[in-house]
């Protein structure tokens, strides 16, 4: 676990990023609508550091994770990884920069062609993006392998002759073969046991630590990415609500959602657990297709004052660190009156 942004670098700088998906229909499949899966999101992630995206099914998530890699021709907005604008180049000339950003995604089975062997499925990257000998390249595999937890003596064997876990370490090694920076961490332990999630987890931090590695991590659960995150995004209906320095958002959520959220996960300890207060949150999530007006979430929010129907919360740094889109903190400066604002929801 690490405690702070390991640099001040940044590696990856979105801004106002949109994805938004055309709906057609009709026999003449007339463009009727977009579901606008991320609709204007903002945010840096530093050098050495895990930013977690957080936020229920559906929220948008997994699309921004891929809008940030451009495995996705964006709708509007910047990325930039490493100091170059990806956001508006074209697929074709992408082709040097993907090396530095790799992904790993959720589910292992499906991502792993069952026709292939682990040293082909992991000597892929190596094929597309290097000149390197057979030899170095099978060199370079098994040290991958090692590297992560694999046993170097099964190579030659597919996909299915491995469990659940062993699978995500497939896909680990390979996303690791080109030596990437960037890493996006796509909900990497959910179609994993319980017992294995804890191990996946504790690999991908020892990499990170040994390599340098800078990760965006997905995941619905806010118990790991308390464990694993440096700083945690959350998401609501394609729009970060709030994004903070872990301690800070865990211990001092300012946004009605995070509370939300954070009071539906389990209290391990069951003295705190008969004092928590919770939220439950009623109502469905609107579509994305068909946002409310005003502040996404004013059709749920507890909080809700008559601003949130018909004006846009601004995006902005609330408290140091501390990045909120709310009616609750427009104005406030000071951070006691903040504080009062956020006690008084
Ligand atoms: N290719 C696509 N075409 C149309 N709509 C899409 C497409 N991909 C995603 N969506 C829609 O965009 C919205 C966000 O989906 P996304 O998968 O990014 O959410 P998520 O937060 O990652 O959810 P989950 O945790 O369930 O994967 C959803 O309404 C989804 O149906």
């Amino acid at each position: 676990m690490f405690d702070a942004p390991k640099t001040d670098t940044k590696l990856v700088e979105v801004r106002d990023l949109k994805m938004h998906f055309p709906i057609y229909t009709g026999v003449f499949r007339r463009h009727t609508g977009d579901v606008k899966a991320v609709d204007g999101v903002s945010f840096d992630i530093y050098e050495g550091e895990t930013l977690g995206l957080v936020g229920e099914s559906g929220c948008g998530k997994s699309t921004c994770g891929r809008a940030v890699l451009r495995l996705y021709d964006i709708t509007d907005g910047s990325v930039k990884i490493d100091g170059t604008e990806i956001g508006r180049t074209p697929q074709g000339a992408l082709r040097g920069k993907r090396p530095t950003m790799q992904m790993v995604f959720q589910d292992p089975q499906a991502s792993l062609n069952p026709r292939m062997t682990v040293q082909a499925i992991i000597q892929e990257p190596l094929d597309e993006h290097t000149s390197l000998s057979k030899e170095e390249k099978r060199e370079k595999v098994l040290a991958l392998m090692d590297q992560v937890g694999l046993n170097r003596k099964f190579a030659g064997r597919y996909p299915h002759a491995f469990s659940g876990g062993q699978r995500q370490r497939i896909g680990i090694a390979r996303a690791l073969a080109l030596n990437p920076k960037f890493i996006v961490c796509d909900e990497p332990i959910a179609a994993l046991d319980v017992s294995i999630q804890a191990q996946v987890v504790n690999l991908l931090e020892d990499l990170q630590q040994e390599f340098g590695l800078t990760y965006l991590f997905i995941s619905h659960d806010l118990s790991m990415v308390r464990h694993i995150a440096t700083r945690v995004a959350v998401m609501y209906l394609g729009k970060i609500v709030e994004l903070a320095p872990r301690e800070a958002l865990y211990a001092a959520p300012l946004h009605p959602y995070t509370k939300a959220l954070l009071s539906a996960v389990p209290e391990p300890d069951p003295d705190l657990h008969d004092t928590m207060e919770r939220t439950i949150l009623t109502g469905d999530v609107p579509s994305p297709s068909n946002p409310p007006k005003g502040c996404n979430f004013c059709t749920r929010c507890p909080a809700v004052m008559d601003i949130c129907k018909r004006q846009e919360p601004e995006y902005r740094e609330v408290l140091p660190g501390q990045f909120v889109a709310c009616h609750h903190y427009n104005d406030i400066t000071d951070a006691d009156a903040i504080r009062a604002a956020s006690e008084a929801q």
